[in-house]
């Protein structure tokens, strides 16, 4: 059945009065402020988000958190402060996905590994099992992550409910050929974690919505709030469609912000405007 796409919005909208509707996922997007150096203090104060999430009349079927929950920019302390091979981060998100039968997509930790910090998205399935760890390819040298972090190595795709996803961690967003090799490989979503702060909310929306548009895949994204390393982070986590309309966007506080997806969109879109049958990549060198 042909969708009228131009009217996406509005159709975004009203599916999200109905969450329970086959083929619709509920996202929870945990935007909140991070104790800078403070794992213990923020690993209490997701959890009670988290739990707040995961009871609230519509359920989610994933969470997102935010890149560095663990630490913050805590980074000359990082080699002592980060998750050893990211043992502790790993026991309790895995056990919060099993309790709630909800897919976690951990944001990042600092997570040492061998001596070395790296910068880790790790996801959980909603039986607690590890279907993705991906660690930080691009290191954000305006924020000095380049002196202490190692960069990541491989990108990363990963299913849920047997669908393909894909994972970037912020600065991660600002190289499309990332984000198009995830789609050439399958993504229909993309899940990014992110401390990203003023004065460049401008670039974040923009590099956001064009990840979608061009890639035809949702982009679900978050960001913390607060102060920290003095940067100040602006929130407005994000859920974007396929056709780049927003599904929801939080505001500048601490929030949970929902939304309601609908998993054949992106299917649709592929199949009105044939982007990727029509690429031609031998022409482009
Ligand atoms: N944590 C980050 O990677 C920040 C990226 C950022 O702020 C940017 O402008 O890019």
């Amino acid at each position: 059945m042909p969708v009228n796409l131009e009217s996406n919005h509005v159709q975004n909208q009203a599916q999200n009065q109905d969450p329970s509707r086959s083929n619709r996922w509920r996202i929870a997007l945990i935007q909140c402020d991070i104790v800078l150096g403070q794992p213990e203090v923020n690993r209490a104060k997701l959890e009670a988000a988290m739990d707040r999430a995961a009871r609230a009349a519509e359920k989610p079927d994933v969470i997102l958190l935010p890149e560095l929950w663990n630490t913050g920019y805590a980074l000359t302390e990082i080699g002592r402060l980060a998750d050893p091979e990211g043992q502790n981060s790993r026991a309790w998100l895995a056990a919060f996905a099993r309790r709630h039968g909800i897919h976690v997509i951990g944001g990042s930790i600092a997570e040492n590994r061998s001596g070395q910090v790296y910068n880790t998205m790790l996801v959980f399935n909603r039986s607690g099992e590890e279907v993705a760890a991906y660690s930080k390819i691009h290191l954000f040298r305006l924020m000095e992550e380049d002196k202490y972090l190692q960069p990541g190595e491989r990108s990363v795709t990963f299913e849920l409910d047997g669908l393909p996803a894909g994972a970037e961690i912020c600065y991660d967003i600002r190289f499309p050929e990332l984000t198009r090799s995830l789609a050439l490989r399958g993504a229909k979503l993309l899940f990014v974690a992110a401390e990203w702060p003023l004065p460049r909310l401008n670039h974040w929306r923009t590099l956001l919505i064009a990840r979608a548009i061009e890639n035809q895949m949702y982009v679900i994204a978050c960001n913390r709030t607060g102060k920290g390393g003095g940067d100040e982070f602006f929130g407005h986590s994000m859920i974007i469609d396929p056709w780049g309309e927003i599904v929801a966007e939080g505001g500048e506080a601490e929030e949970i912000v929902t939304g309601s997806i609908d998993l054949t969109l992106v299917d649709q879109v592929r199949r009105r405007i044939p982007v990727f049958d029509d690429r031609r990549p031998l022409a482009y060198d």
